[in-house]
């Protein structure tokens, strides 16, 4: 499975242009169908979900063009008269998991009369429909479920228009059914009530709705949250040229960014005068401590100088998407938050109280989930863990925000495609991460003594990962499994039980600081080093050590392939000679008996197998700094790689 593995941030700045909403981009091209007239919709998201409706519209027969730039030109297909249906009247569309088009497209399909079949993926056949399908038939409309009662897929047939002047739909369980129905009633071109049945949730999403429909001329008449009345020849109009805002559930995790890396973080694209309920998100983080400042069109988190960030009790009801981000942000917090209200979570792309409450509990916080709230009490120390995504992209971002506390690894990354398709790229546009510096070479060349003394200067931490490559040859060893082994030696690296602390290596508890040293141990892990499946499991690990204020890490690939994002990258290298009396020197020195003869030639194996494997080979790479020591005492050396470490600028 692809991953992406995020180093740990440490701080955040800067300004992001946010992609149009999905929720008004859906619905903007929709009503730019129905509606008389040309349309340019301009600052268009181009997403999965916007892309699944695209499709769905251009194979229904509407005239879309590209004009670039975010920018298309809908030909509407209402007009003077009856309305007649799309041009293509028997299709099946393919909806992938994208709600906004799904449950709005029924709507209106249903009431336009033709055959149509309705599908998406095997989580959309999950998400349930039945409230709506139930509105529709109410109004005539004649749909089958084509599996399971209440679920997609559909099969749209023409309908038998019934003179029914009210319709009840329910809504508790998805505003997306009021919002389709509502969309689709000035087909009828008569007039008709929809009231609600049970509390009315994500209210905001209405509003979304409402504005929408008002800017292509139909205006519905609202009493509370429980009664929407289309009038009698309400028609959709273009109305030209239309701007879609900028998302406000995507700004959530550039804001929260600006709280927990302390800013300021600015997105822009939305501001004061959204239309978007997510924008309240603002509000609640302010609650958690942020201070917010806004303008028409931007909004900027950050966080006080020497403020803390507020554990919370918070109905989420109004902002079901952006509160996702909210139970990332709890990690940070000083207490328990509970986030309530959000029995929603467990009908969108995944159910996310479920997927939040296991994801949370990888990192160490402690987590309660109930059928509407979750519970979040974070740790002191949050611990590197891989995070499944369940193919939902707002999993991949909020989550993506707790490597402000710990390097992660996330799992399919590319599911954020769904609204924000460059996402990451933006992320680093405003994060710092923790500085590498990367210190590869020859065995016995002297890079560990220099990576640990430059790591001490700096305050920073330190990798030896050859240890970890000897470590998997120990652990190998004593399992009995053969060094050239690779799926059980991969397995091995996988689950190692080890821990460096105050000068110790421990291998599930014991000191082993000796025994990997030894010119046994040593081929060993030059063996294991060669195997892909091994390095594969080991990148991880090593990516973890990754924290602030920074890292000095020391082997064969840190350069290359580890982090190859480091800042500053030497290759730290003497003559095989040099190197050989360095390593018996050390070996003497511990009361270990050598042969000088046999560390060179032993040496010179090993550099000729670490430097011709196929997978990150020993090599100076053209980003590197050479430091050839054969002539230098460690002082110098050492001296040598903090001032390239400050030639980049950089004291932290
Ligand atoms: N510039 C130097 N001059 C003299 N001795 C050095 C110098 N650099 C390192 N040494 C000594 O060389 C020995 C080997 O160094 P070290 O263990 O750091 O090498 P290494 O490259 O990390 O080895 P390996 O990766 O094979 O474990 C140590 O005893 C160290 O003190
Ligand atoms: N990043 C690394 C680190 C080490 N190795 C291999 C190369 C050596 O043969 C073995 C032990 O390393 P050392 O302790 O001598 O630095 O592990 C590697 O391939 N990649």
């Amino acid at each position: 499975m692809e991953f992406l593995d995020l180093p740990s941030l440490l701080s955040s700045s800067g300004t992001v242009r946010l992609p149009g909403s999905k929720s008004l981009s859906n619905r903007i091209l929709l009503l730019a169908a129905l509606a008389d007239g040309e349309t340019e919709v301009r600052d268009l998201l181009e997403s999965d979900d916007t892309a699944r409706m695209l499709e769905a519209l251009e194979a229904l027969g509407v005239l879309v063009t590209r004009l670039g730039h975010h920018a298309y030109r809908v030909k509407g297909i209402g007009g003077e008269g009856a309305f007649n249906g799309f041009p293509n009247k028997q299709l099946e569309l393919f909806l992938g998991n994208a709600g906004t088009a799904f449950r709005p497209l029924t709507a209106a399909l249903a009431l336009a009369g033709g055959e149509y079949v309705l599908k998406g993926v095997p989580r959309m056949h999950e998400r349930p429909i039945g409230d709506l399908v139930d509105g529709l038939r109410q109004l005539g409309a004649r749909i089958d479920y084509l599996e399971n009662p209440g679920f997609p897929p559909l099969a749209i047939h023409a309908p038998a228009i019934s003179d029914v002047a009210t319709v009840s739909v329910r809504g508790d369980v998805s505003s997306q059914f009021l919002t389709g129905l509502l969309m689709a009633l000035p087909l009828l071109d008569r007039q008709v009530t929809v009231v609600v049945e049970g509390e009315l949730i994500s209210k905001p999403y209405i509003e979304i709705t409402l504005a929408a429909m008002a800017r292509f001329g139909v205006t519905v008449q609202r009493e509370g949250w429980e009664r929407f009345t289309v009038a009698a020849g309400a028609r959709y109009h273009s109305p030209g040229i239309i701007y879609v805002e900028g998302d406000a559930s995507s700004a959530s995790y550039f804001l929260a960014a600006g709280l927990i890396g302390g800013g300021p973080v600015r997105v822009e694209g939305v501001g004061r005068d959204s239309v978007q309920g997510d924008v309240a998100f603002a509000e609640a983080l302010a609650k958690m401590g942020a201070r917010i400042d806004m303008g028409d069109n931007w909004i900027e988190a950050s966080r006080p100088e020497g403020g803390r960030i507020l554990a919370v009790n918070m109905d989420c009801n109004h902002i079901p998407d952006a509160a996702m981000t909210l139970a990332v942000v709890a990690l940070f917090a000083d207490g328990t938050t509970t986030l309530s209200n959000i029995a929603s979570w467990r009908v969108k792309e995944t159910d996310r109280i479920a997927a939040m409450a296991i994801e949370l509990r990888k990192l160490g916080a402690e987590v309660e989930e109930g059928a509407d709230y979750l519970r979040v009490t974070p740790v002191p120390r949050l611990q590197p863990a891989s995070i499944a995504t369940y193919d939902d992209h707002r999993m991949a971002m909020c989550f993506s925000l707790a490597a402000f506390a710990t390097p992660l690894r996330i799992l399919d990354p590319g599911c954020t495609a769904k609204t924000f398709p460059d996402y990451f790229e933006r992320l680093a546009e405003v994060a710092v991460v923790a500085p590498v510096i990367a210190i590869d070479g020859p065995s016995a060349s002297g890079k560990g003594t220099v990576a640990a003394r430059v790591a001490a200067a700096l305050g920073w931490d330190y990798l030896d990962s050859g240890a970890l490559y000897r470590l998997t040859a120990l652990a190998a060893q004593k399992a009995g499994v053969a060094w050239d082994d690779e799926a059980g030696v991969a397995a091995l690296a996988a689950s190692l039980d080890v821990s460096f602390a105050e000068g110790e290596v421990c291998l599930a508890g014991e000191d082993v600081g000796d025994a990997i040293r030894s010119e046994d141990i040593s081929g060993g892990a030059s063996a294991v080093a060669a195997l892909p499946a091994v390095r594969e499991a080991l990148l991880f690990r090593q990516r973890a050590f990754r924290v602030a204020p920074g890292l000095v890490a020391d082997g064969r690939d840190m350069g290359s392939v580890v982090f190859p994002d480091a800042r500053v990258k030497v290759f730290l290298t003497a003559s095989a000679e040099v190197r050989a009396e360095r390593r018996y020197k050390q070996l003497i020195e511990k009361g270990f008996s050598a042969s000088l003869d046999k560390i060179l030639q032993e040496l010179r194996t090993r550099d000729e197998r670490d430097s011709q494997r196929a997978v990150a080979p020993l090599q100076q790479n053209v980003d590197a700094q050479l430091l050839e020591t054969s002539n230098l005492t460690i002082e110098q050396a050492v001296a040598q790689v903090l001032a390239w470490q400050q030639a980049c600028g950089a004291d932290s």
